[in-house]
């Protein structure tokens, strides 16, 4: 039972490790990442903050990887042009934009007064 646990985590890892060889956009989020903690850390953001910085990071990486594995699959199925493979990336992509969207109002609120405050 351990063991099998502990293959499924090992399959979940990497997961992650070959959609972060293969995505573009995922090297993009895990930069995007540090620089949130490293702000965080610089500004001494409060508990609070952090689990709102905390949720707005991991919805924008787990939409992404459902995306990616939404786009495997399509891919898979209809490795020809249909309109419904069309239609099924094109909604998992606008599924990430609103991930990044809410992160964006996020990252604005926690972080913008502070940035503000020191460049003014
Ligand atoms: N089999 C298909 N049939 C119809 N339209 C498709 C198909 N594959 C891709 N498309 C269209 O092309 C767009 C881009 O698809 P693609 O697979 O290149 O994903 P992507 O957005 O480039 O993702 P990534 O940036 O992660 O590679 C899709 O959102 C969809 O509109």
């Amino acid at each position: 039972m351990l063991r099998r646990r502990v293959a499924s985590f090992g399959h979940a890892v990497r997961g992650v490790t070959s959609a972060l060889g293969s995505e573009v956009h995922l090297r993009f989020h895990a930069l995007a990442t540090v620089v949130v903690i490293g702000l965080g850390w610089y500004f001494g953001i409060g508990r609070l903050e952090w689990a709102l910085v905390a949720l707005a990071v991991g919805t924008v990486w787990a939409a992404e990887l459902l995306n990616t594995a939404l786009e495997a699959v399509v891919d898979l199925v209809s490795p020809e042009y249909h309109p419904l493979a069309g239609k099924a990336k094109d909604v998992a992509a606008g599924a990430v934009l609103l991930t990044a969207l809410a992160a964006l109002v996020v990252g604005g609120l926690v972080f913008g007064p502070r940035v503000w405050a020191l460049l003014s």
